[in-house]
């Protein structure tokens, strides 16, 4: 599988090789039934935990491209991006991903990458809610380093404006039609007071709340975001359907009520954009099919094949050698 490599976006990470389904059939062809069934063990204790995997991945793939490097812990050579802006009291299913991990040691050592698990553990929270599958692209290998400012400069911030979100997307190879249709993951899970407070007070430094947001909902919201204190109480992203992955995170933005400001900037700083809200607030099937699609090509952000990177042993660590 070995291609003419060199370094970019698209499936080739610069090892030379393209990421391709079949990568563990011979290796480990249990692989991904084994992360299907502790998913969905995991879904079972707790819904939002499907939300949590699926965000996770993003947020490897933003920094330093899908190579796991967002699971590792600090240690002497490595300032954790757990400790980032976004990450920081909000990344979480770490505990899931190192039970996958440990599973799969056990079943064939040293074989199938975090960085995989991660992509892997994505299409299965977002099938096991109710949204579209698609066959995951394999082969990823695992960094041997994270990026702590890279976490917190490459990953968009809710407060971000629709300009900014749209060239950290095109920075990582992505462009608005993939922005909006990812931000459909917001169609599951959670986000804190923290990240949206803002929205229900002072918007522009008026005194005044987001007038983009119904004032009815933002009533409602700030009965447990209050001005100041609160920030970790948590808020569905989509109200109406939490723990669904369907399209009413589309709906919602029609409605003035989606949770986060870069939420609703879909719908209200561009054209483009606000094309997109309403056509897959009309068409879920629509939706579904670029979200899949898209999935796929943020997977495909700058993997480490070939010899580059590691296959780790634990998630949260570097091999030593
Ligand atoms: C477009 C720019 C994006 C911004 C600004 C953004 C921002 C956020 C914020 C602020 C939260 C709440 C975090 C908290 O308060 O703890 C959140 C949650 C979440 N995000 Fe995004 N996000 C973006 C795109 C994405 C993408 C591309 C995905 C996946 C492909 C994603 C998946 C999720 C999920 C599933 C949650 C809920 C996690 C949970 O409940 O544990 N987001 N996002
Ligand atoms: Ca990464
Ligand atoms: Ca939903």
């Amino acid at each position: 599988h070995k291609i003419g490599g060199h370094g970019g976006h698209g499936g080739n990470g610069g090892g030379g090789y393209y990421l391709y389904p079949q990568f563990y059939d011979h290796s480990c062809p249990r692989a991904q039934e084994i992360v299907k069934s502790i998913v969905a063990k995991a879904f079972a204790k707790e819904a939002r935990i499907a939300a949590s995997l699926l965000r996770l991945h993003f947020h490897d793939c933003f920094v330093k491209g899908c190579d796991g490097s967002i699971l590792l812990d600090s240690s002497g050579t490595i300032a954790s991006e757990k400790r980032s802006n976004p990450n920081r009291n909000s990344a979480r299913g770490f505990e899931v991903i190192d039970e996958i991990k440990s599973a799969l040691e056990k079943e064939c050592p040293q074989t199938v990458s975090c960085a995989d698990i991660l992509a892997i553990a994505a299409r299965d929270s977002t099938v096991i809610t109710g949204g579209p599958s698609w066959e995951v692209p394999l082969g990823r290998r695992d960094s041997r380093g994270a990026s702590l400012s890279g976490s917190n400069n490459d990953i968009p911030a809710p407060n971000n404006t629709f300009q900014t979100i749209l060239t950290k997307f095109k920075r990582q190879g992505l462009d608005i039609v993939d922005l909006v249709a990812l931000s459909g993951s917001h169609t599951i899970g959670n986000s804190r007071c923290t990240s949206f407070r803002q929205r229900l007070y002072n918007q522009s430094g008026n005194a005044q709340p987001d007038p983009s947001l119904d004032p009815s909902y933002a009533a409602e919201l700030r009965k447990r975001c209050p001005r100041s204190g609160g920030d970790q109480n948590l808020f569905f992203l989509d109200f109406v359907s939490p723990t669904k992955f369907d399209n009413y995170y589309f709906k919602n933005i029609l409605a003035a009520k989606g949770l986060l400001n870069s939420d609703e900037v879909l719908l209200t700083k561009n054209l483009q954009s606000a094309e997109l809200v309403r056509a897959y607030a009309e068409n879920s099937e629509l939706f579904f099919e670029q979200f899949a699609k898209s999935m796929v090509k943020m997977g495909n952000i700058s993997p480490l094949t070939g010899s580059r990177g590691e296959i780790r042993k634990n998630c949260r660590k570097v091999n030593r050698d």
